[in-house]
Order: structure tokens, then C-alpha cells, then sequence
């Protein structure tokens, strides 16, 4: 479904990509990691045919975005970080864009408006900047492509409003989507994802499914260093006043404790730790 092979992708003299490689075959909600620069927001831009690689080759659905089939448009939607609505409202808005997308469903689209709490009266020009973000994620969510590129989508939603997208991302109809989103609100977003992807240095350091996390690794706090002590496998740890919370391997059979912040924290300071123990993991299933 998506492709990326040996991507090569600079700005100007910025390299930003070296031989870079993803492929994604299964419809799930994609959490995009990495720190900040590291080209997340890039990459989606380069799924979406916004950018242009220089070297390598990117296939979504069949298609090279940088080409622009119109075919290819109409199964893809993004919401970049920062994106431009036109002064209507989300009547309009569906009037006149909705067309663009052969599964748009308006009962979609007015359901999701109700549960962001906006009104399909009011012009975006008299929204506020997170009741604009809700409004075009309502939209983006409701054009039911293949295809859904959200850049930090939670960035300026509220309590709230951060539940109210984590609901709708869940929900069943949403569930035959390929949804990549790029964030840094692990702790707020990891009920709702699937597969974890997490860019580094250039290339894509982990790819892996939240189950295979769950297999490999388990994340804790420990009451003070003597429990620390007697964890085994510690890949990472870092203090919290009296206490320690870490990420160690899992021995065990029983599927450990997904904790994503703890996972990034270990995967920028000890990437080979966690990498040792996916491996292992991979191989132990292999003996099965
Ligand atoms: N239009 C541009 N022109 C030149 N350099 C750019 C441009 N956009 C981004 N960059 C650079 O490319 C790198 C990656 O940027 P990008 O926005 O893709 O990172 P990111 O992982 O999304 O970051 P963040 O987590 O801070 O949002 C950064 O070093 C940035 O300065």
C-alpha cells in the first residue's frame, strides 16, 4: 500500500533522508515518532506528492505521489501542521471539496462536527484556531480515503477536544484507513495506535506493531533503586524523584506494558537495546 524505497531527501544542502526505506501493507493507525527536525512532517509531505524525492522511489496505493494523478489525490488526504481554510463554512466546505472524494460520507462529516461540539453554520474565519484544527480534522475523517495524513493533529486541541479526536479515530468505520499520524503526544495518542514508526538520523530506526512492543519489551515504574536493581534486561531508566521508571525485556510470556514516552525516551538513548530486544523476540517466535 505504501512504499518507500531507498529515498534520498534534502533541502537544499540539509540532507534529511539517506537510503531511507517504510513499507506499509495493512490498514491501522501509524504513530509517526522522532525528535524534532528529524523529518516527520517531511515524510508526510513526500507520501502526499508535496514534496519530490531526489533520489529513490515512493509508491502509495499503486501511485507516485510527486506525480499528482488525479486518481492518486482522491485516495489521499493530509492536514498539514499548518493548513489554510477558506473563510466558510463546513456546509460549504463540503459542497464545494467533497466532491473530490469519491467516499465522503456528510452524515460522517456532521456526526464528527457534533462530537467536536462546532457548528456547520459558522465560517472558519470566526473559529478559533483549535475549533479551525477540529473542523478539518472532521473533514479529513470524513473523506473515508485509503489514505489519511495527520501532522501533529492534537497540536491546539483542548482536554477535551483530544479525546473527542482519539473517539473518532477509533471508531469502526475508520478502521479500513491507512492513518499515518506524526506527533509528540505519545502519552495522549497510544490507545489508538496500531504500529509504531519512529524516524532517526536519516533512516527509520523501528517499525513495529504494538503487540510485537508488548512481546519484546515492558515499561514500569519501579518503587526506588533496589527494585530498579532486580529488574532484568534494563535497556533504559531514568529517575522520578525517589522512583525509577525503565523499559526492560521482556522474559516473560504475557505481553508487557506499552508506555510510547518511555519507548521514545529509549529509542533516542538506547536505540540498540531496544532493537536488541525486538530481535530477540523475532527470533524466539521463529522457534515456535
Ligand atoms: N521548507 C523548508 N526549507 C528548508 N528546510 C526545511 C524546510 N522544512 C523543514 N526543513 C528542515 O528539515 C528538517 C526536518 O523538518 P520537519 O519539519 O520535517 O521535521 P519534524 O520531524 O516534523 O520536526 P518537528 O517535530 O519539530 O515538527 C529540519 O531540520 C527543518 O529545519
Amino acid at each position: 500500500m505504501i512504499r518507500v524505497n531507498d529515498l534520498s531527501f534534502a533541502y537544499r544542502k540539509n540532507k534529511l533522508y539517506e537510503r531511507f526505506n517504510l513499507q506499509i501493507d495493512e490498514p491501522g493507525v501509524y504513530g509517526v515518532f522522532g525528535r524534532n527536525g528529524s523529518g516527520k512532517s517531511t515524510l508526510l509531505k513526500l507520501l502526499a506528492g508535496l514534496l519530490f524525492p531526489r533520489r529513490g522511489r515512493i509508491e502509495v496505493r499503486g501511485f507516485e505521489p510527486r506525480r499528482r494523478h488525479p486518481d492518486f489525490l482522491a485516495q489521499v488526504y493530509i492536514v498539514p501542521e499548518e493548513f489554510h481554510l477558506p473563510d466558510l463554512s463546513a456546509t460549504r466546505l463540503a459542497q464545494t471539496q467533497a466532491g473530490f472524494y469519491a467516499a465522503f460520507s456528510a452524515e460522517a462529516f456532521a456526526e464528527y462536527l457534533d462530537i467536536f461540539e462546532l457548528s456547520a453554520q459558522q465560517t472558519f474565519g470566526q473559529m478559533s484556531l483549535g475549533q479551525k484544527k477540529k473542523a478539518a480534522m472532521a473533514f479529513a475523517l470524513a473523506t473515508f480515503t485509503p489514505v489519511l495524513l495527520l501532522d501533529e493533529p492534537t497540536n491546539g486541541l483542548d482536554i477535551l477536544g483530544r479525546d473527542q479526536f482519539k473517539n473518532i479515530v477509533a471508531r469502526p468505520e475508520q478502521r479500513s484507513r491507512t492513518i499515518l499520524i506524526s506527533t509528540h503526544q505519545a502519552h495522549d495518542l497510544e490507545r489508538i495506535m496500531s504500529h509504531i514508526l519512529f524516524v532517526d538520523s536519516a533512516t527509520l530506526a523501528l517499525s513495529a506493531t504494538l503487540p510485537e512492543l508488548a512481546a519484546a519489551m515492558t515499561m514500569g515504574v519501579a518503587a526506588d533503586a533496589e527494585a530498579l536493581a532486580e529488574v532484568d534486561g534494563l535497556i533504559y531508566h531514568e529517575a522520578m524523584g525517589e522512583q525509577w521508571a525503565f523499559v526492560a525485556e521482556n522474559a516473560s510470556s504475557t505481553p508487557g506494558a506499552v508506555h510510547l514516552e518511555l519507548l521514545y525516551k529509549a529509542l533516542s538513548r538506547n536505540k540498540a537495546g531496544v532493537l536488541a530486544a525486538l530481535q530477540a523476540t523475532d527470533q524466539e517466535s521463529a522457534h515456535v
